[in-house]
């Protein structure tokens, strides 16, 4: 069985993100205001040239956990606006002005940084110690510019984190994804409640399935990440659970947790009821409206509540439409995804029964043919869309 760097390194990644919060996530993201430093004026009269002003980076920390990267020195005040030194002016007892100092900030590995404004992605380090120009200083004032110095560069940044799990859970609210991640996890606890919109914060529980011999191959451990709930027109702003699906974009395999009965947000007109199906199709069209790239991932459907199904011959007729590769072609036009997902399996069961073995030898079986494989170079380039 393939064990790879990349999944060791992962896991490892992971746990040390959330090792001072147990398993909620609770930061994913900071702002930053940057400013480099102004250049000096020159001096005119001696032909005086002005210091420049000082450039601001980020430097890359082996061990730093995402959370420390508030407390850098250089956010002062609690404030989250970073800036370097500008330059000082020719005098006539100093003609060349002394360079403003530079700015260093450190960040975790594997993060990412996005420009606001333009929603660029400036860089996604990966070695330690790597330095990254966020911000160049302004030049000095001197004969070519009129000895007029020129402004740092400003400029606001995202740094985001995401997460990198295994197994990525998603679904609309309701469904039971918790109360699946607690089956995976009988000694945790983790907050589940019979309303809409529990989990506010992604978390994550790892999971190591039982050797079934003892001579069985190297054990493993699977990292499972519980999102909030997304909603229907999520890409278009609704609810909240949109904003997480960036940590699905290194995930390995999708697991969409469904709701046999369908799911209806409020008991009001304006909010349709969707069955169980038509949940799959608009968790599909929410995920490609994100990133396409997403919908190529391995994917399996957890049919969950089945011990309170309305329709069990519904529930496996709808197994097995799931299992055709056109499973969406009886939806009407508006539900039909553009780029359809394509399952490589299909569990009816509870999650509340603890009635998951299915699952659990799916999910090995799906990592030991190592389609949880490493992330694929073409998600490495930029990604199609920012949400900050
Ligand atoms: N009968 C039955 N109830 C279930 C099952 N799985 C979950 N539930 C119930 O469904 C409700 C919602 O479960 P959660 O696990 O909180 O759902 P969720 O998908 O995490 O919801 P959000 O965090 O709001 O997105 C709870 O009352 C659970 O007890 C199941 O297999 N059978
Ligand atoms: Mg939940």
């Amino acid at each position: 069985m393939r064990y790879t760097n990349h999944l060791r390194n992962s896991i490892k990644h992971i746990q040390k993100i959330i090792s001072q919060d147990q398993n909620v996530v609770n930061v994913d993201r900071y702002r930053v205001s940057i400013k480099a430093g102004n250049g000096g004026t020159g001096l005119a009269r001696y032909n005086g040239v002005g210091g420049s002003g000082g450039n601001v980076y980020f430097v890359t920390r082996p061990d730093m956990a995402f959370t420390a990267f508030p407390t850098a020195k250089a956010f002062k005040n609690g404030k989250m606006v970073a800036k370097a030194e500008n330059g000082l002016p020719s005098i006539q007892t100093r003609l060349n002005g002394e360079k403003g100092n530079d700015l260093v900030l450190p960040i975790p590995l594997g993060v990412e940084i996005v420009e606001e404004e333009r929603n660029l992605l400036l860089a996604r380090p990966h070695r330690v110690h790597q330095r990254i120009l966020i911000a160049r200083g302004g030049e000095g004032g001197h004969s070519g510019n009129g000895f007029i110095p020129q402004k740092g560069e400003q400029v606001v940044v995202t740094v985001h984190l995401k997460l990198r799990p295994n197994i990525g859970l998603v679904g609309f609210p309701n469904a039971g994804k918790s109360t699946l991640l607690q089956a995976f996890l009988p000694r945790k606890s983790v907050k589940i409640a019979p309303y809409p919109f529990t989990t506010l914060k992604p978390q994550i529980g790892f999971w190591s399935p039982n050797k079934v011999t003892p001579e069985e191959e190297e054990p493993f451990t699977l990292t499972l990440a519980d999102l909030p709930g997304l909603i229907e027109g999520a890409s278009q702003n609704r609810g909240k659970g949109y904003q997480f699906l960036k940590h699905l974009e290194y995930c390995g395999v999708l697991l969409l947790v469904i709701d046999v009965n369908g799911f209806q947000l409020k008991n009001s007109l304006g909010e349709p009821f969707r069955n169980a199906l038509e949940t799959i199709a608009l968790l599909n069209i929410e995920l490609e409206s994100y990133d396409k790239r997403i919908t190529r991932k391995p994917a399996v459907v957890f049919v969950n509540k089945l011990d309170i199904a309305k329709d069990i011959e519904g529930a496996h007729r709808l197994r097995d439409t799931l299992r055709e590769t056109n499973w969406w072609k009886d939806l009407p036009k508006d539900l039909q995804p553009k780029l359809p997902l394509t399952f490589d399996g299909v569990v009816l069961a509870s999650a509340k029964n603890g009635d998951i073995d299915e699952l659990k030898n799916l999910l090995t079986r799906i990592h030991k043919n190592s389609l949880i494989r490493d992330i694929p170079e073409d998600l490495l380039s930029k990604p199609t869309k920012y949400l900050v």
